[in-house]
């Protein structure tokens, strides 16, 4: 089992630049395979989740050459050109591969099986199956969970509302409305992540959005769309707490992608009185990208619900570390999502946190955090949850010790090189 001993760091400084976002990296493979001609993707986050994508297309007979780590050349194969695979597939620890590919499998002309390790094997999936089935789609879940069965066939248009504001269940009904016979709406309860709207449309896709409301038409086809992934937000977000907690410090990250339904995180951080600022904006292949420019900052308590929460659903973890330092309480609700990630994120952080010393006590639907407390040092464990092991790492930047951080191995899943960057930084680890 790998682990990572973080020691109490000061003045970090320098700037970097990011792997490449997750969430942009699995459409660009998932899209682009199902188009018509050759597109290059740079900047592909070659961590884990990205690479079960990427393993589950070429099982659906999908040719991808891999230039370098970062660099792949897919040749599209049309929206019908997908084959039967031979085996089950295996989403490994990837929600949003499995969620992403129960939409697009729904229209096919073959049967297919979806599967992976335990961790995703424990998460919701009736929640992207009940909507696909008011489609006309034929699958079965286990107890509402994978493994899942998939019999392709034709798919009705029609009004979806979803219960959760969900970009992976969006994103599945969108993939199915370009295989219905009619125009499929997705009604959202609130605004999730709209990297799918923004390519689909890029590659010729009709997708109308009115407010929570989007609208596909089926498609004859998609374009081939080459593109260069901007940074990952969410993996900035843990330098960014880095160089907010580690006294003297002053850090840069270049390229990140700014998509403001990404941007929960900076946005709360500079609420909470943090000196960090977005500069050089611009647009990059339909996604706005910018320098992210980060110092050492006292930080007071804030209250983290609604629409905010899902701008920075994947930074819970890193944000507790942050509201651990802040003068107050910190509250989070309107957050329940929380619990059916990687693992219950509410549970196994305050879990941490407090064995570390801080003062967090988990709610139905969120957390109170109050601060400041100092951390020690000493032993935590990531629960095999890439955030909270990246989370109880930038935390040891400040504990009174130093920290390891057991099972770590999982970081990988989202951000390979982490420790790397972070060492490049100045960080003793
Ligand atoms: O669509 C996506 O790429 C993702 C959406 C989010 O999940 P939900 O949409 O289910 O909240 C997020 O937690 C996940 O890391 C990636
Ligand atoms: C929740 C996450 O990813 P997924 O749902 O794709 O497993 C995440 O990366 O934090």
């Amino acid at each position: 089992m790998k682990s990572l001993t973080i020691h109490p760091s000061a003045n970090l400084q320098g700037q970097c630049r990011l792997p490449g976002d997750k969430s942009i990296s699995h459409r660009a493979l998932l899209f682009n395979a199902i188009a018509e001609g050759e597109a290059r993707i740079t900047n592909f986050l070659p961590g884990e989740d990205c690479q079960a994508t990427l393993g589950c297309l070429r099982d659906l007979g999908v040719r991808v050459e891999q230039e370098d780590a970062t660099t792949l050349i897919v040749h599209g194969v049309g929206l019908r050109g997908l084959r039967a695979p031979a085996a089950p597939l295996n989403c490994i620890r990837s929600g949003t591969t499995m969620r992403l590919l129960m939409g697009l499998l729904a229209g096919q002309a073959f049967d297919t099986t979806l599967t992976g390790d335990e961790q995703l094997l424990r998460r919701p999936m009736e929640r992207v199956a009940a909507p696909l089935r008011q489609l006309g789609a034929r699958m079965e879940t286990t107890n509402g969970r994978a493994p899942l069965w998939i019999q392709g066939g034709p798919l009705n248009g029609g009004q979806v509302e979803i219960a959760v504001a969900s970009a992976q269940i969006k994103s599945a009904l969108l993939l199915a409305g370009l295989y219905a016979q009619s125009a499929v709406t997705v009604v959202e309860p609130g605004p999730s992540r709209d990297h799918s709207e923004r390519m689909l449309s890029a590659m010729g896709a009709s997708v109308e959005k009115n407010g929570l409301r989007v609208t596909i038409q089926p498609a004859a086809r998609l374009n081939a769309l080459s593109i260069q992934i901007p940074g990952d937000v969410s993996s900035a977000a843990f330098l960014i707490a880095a160089a907010v907690l580690a006294p003297h410090s002053q850090v840069k990250l270049l390229d990140v992608g700014v998509n403001p339904t990404r941007t929960g995180l900076p946005d709360m951080l500079r609420n909470m009185g943090a000196q960090i600022s977005i500069e050089d904006a611009h647009m990059q292949g339909g996604e706005a990208v910018a320098n992210i420019h980060v110092q050492t900052s006292q930080l007071k308590a804030v209250t983290v619900s609604g629409e905010t929460v899902v701008r920075m659903i994947d930074e819970f973890p890193i944000f507790a570390v942050l509201a651990t330092q802040a003068k107050g309480a910190t509250i989070v609700r309107d957050a329940a999502e929380l619990r059916v990630k990687e693992t219950d994120r509410i549970a196994t952080t305050a879990e941490e946190l407090n064995r570390l010393g801080a003062d967090v006590t988990p709610t139905p639907d969120g957390f109170i955090i109050k601060g400041p407390t100092p951390l020690r040092g000493g032993e935590a464990d990531s629960h095999g949850d890439h955030r909270l092991a990246m989370a109880l790492a930038v935390a040891g930047l400040i504990t009174s010790e130093p920290l390891t951080v057991t099972n770590t191995h999982c970081i990988g899943d989202s951000f390979p090189g982490f420790e790397g960057l972070l060492r490049g930084l100045g960080a003793r680890l």
